[in-house]
């Protein structure tokens, strides 16, 4: 059975979070009261993943809202409204939370103004629109995974096994199941399609050392850990099929912010000619930004470098830069593998115009 990083039950209105602080040491869950215990859980990073950070900040305000009285729509809108607005402020460079708040107000909106609807009614409608976003989250990245697959597949002969590198966590643990990358790598897989998939270590979260790899070998994918400095002398020796990384924010010219690392993974790959591909919900993509100049680069704080665990390795006194992303440009990106297909960077925005409002 594939990892869960959330588990929500409607019945007893309880959510609880997988915390991934403390992974792959220990397996505990976290509960969840709440918006505030919400906000706190993504900024502290023990829920993180751009899909994973917006389901669980809107399950914490389904927890909440569940537990309290409102007198009219009105208060319910504006209660509504202004705790999302704050989720929002848990993490700045991942816009999944961001379209969803967005989402949820346009709807907090219409059916405050909606005189066929009853308090009840809003407050239901609005419950189910965030669990509807749960499941949606899983069969997107089912269709992710098999589109970019076939992707990758069509560039290799005959029924010949891929090798593929991945970056950062983008499977179970960063979204609501399956995963994004990480769900590329599970198709083929599934598909008996892949010899190997190399991922990295992710400096200096660890993502890829204590996440990616504790979820490869939870389900016997043949893996192998490298350091993040190694993906160079991998790409020259073991030819690399393609690269597949997740996207915390795509902008609409294509340009990806994606977790540190991403960008040095994709100009070492254009160098030695092997396909880089960003694999992502299409509600990864910002239409309103032109290019990622506009990306909020979310900096981090010292200790996530200085130190492993409570044992510091860095020199005393050193001063740190801790980006959590880069900006990958899209002239490096062969193509954007979504739940509606795969698109090179320079049909995005033609992709965004047609299927808005799908
Ligand atoms: C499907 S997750 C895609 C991205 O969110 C992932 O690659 C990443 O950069 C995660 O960063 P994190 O800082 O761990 O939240």
């Amino acid at each position: 059975m594939s990892l869960r990083a959330i588990i929500y039950n409607q019945e007893t209105n309880n959510l609880e979070i997988l915390d991934q602080l403390l992974l792959p040491a220990a397996t505990k869950y976290l509960k969840l009261r709440g918006v505030e215990d919400g906000w706190k859980a993504i900024n502290k990073m023990q829920v993180r993943g751009a899909p994973a950070i917006a389901i669980v900040g809107c399950l914490s305000l389904a927890v909440e809202m569940q537990n309290e009285k409102f007198e009219s729509k009105k208060q319910l809108r504006q209660d509504i409204e202004g705790k999302l607005n704050y989720l929002v402020s848990s993490r700045p460079t991942a816009v999944n939370m961001k379209t969803a708040a967005e989402e949820l107000i346009d709807l907090a909106n219409q059916l405050s103004k909606d005189e066929n609807i009853t308090l009840d009614g809003m407050k239901s409608k609005f419950l189910s629109t965030i669990l509807q976003m749960l499941e949606k989250d899983i069969a997107d990245n089912t269709a992710i995974g098999d589109n970019g697959a076939k992707e990758i597949l069509s560039r290799v002969s005959g029924d010949s096994q891929v090798r593929v590198i991945t970056h950062c966590n983008t499977g179970s643990l960063a979204t609501a199941g399956y995963g994004t990358a990480l769900g590329v790598i599970r198709s083929l897989q599934a598909m008996k399609r892949l010899e190997h998939v190399y991922c990295t270590e992710t400096r200096p979260y660890n993502q890829g050392a204590r996440l990616t790899a504790y979820e490869l070998v939870h389900e016997k994918i043949p893996a192998t850990l490298i350091c993040d400095n190694m993906v160079a002398a991998l790409m020259k020796s073991r030819n690399i099929s393609a690269v597949v990384v997740g996207a915390d924010r795509v902008a609409a010219n294509g340009d990806t912010a994606n977790k540190i690392g991403t960008y040095q993974i994709a100009v070492v790959a254009k160098y030695h000619g092997v396909p880089f591909y960003v694999a992502a919900p299409f509600t990864s993509i910002d239409s309103k930004i032109s290019s990622g100049e506009h990306i909020v680069i979310e900096e981090r704080p010292d200790r996530e470098m200085t130190h492993v665990g409570e044992h510091r390795i860095a020199a005393k006194g050193i001063q740190c830069w801790n980006p959590a992303f880069d900006v990958t440009p899209a002239s490096l990106i062969a193509g954007i593998i979504t739940e509606r297909g795969v698109f090179r960077p320079d049909q995005l925005k033609d992709a965004l115009a047609t299927q808005q409002n799908i």
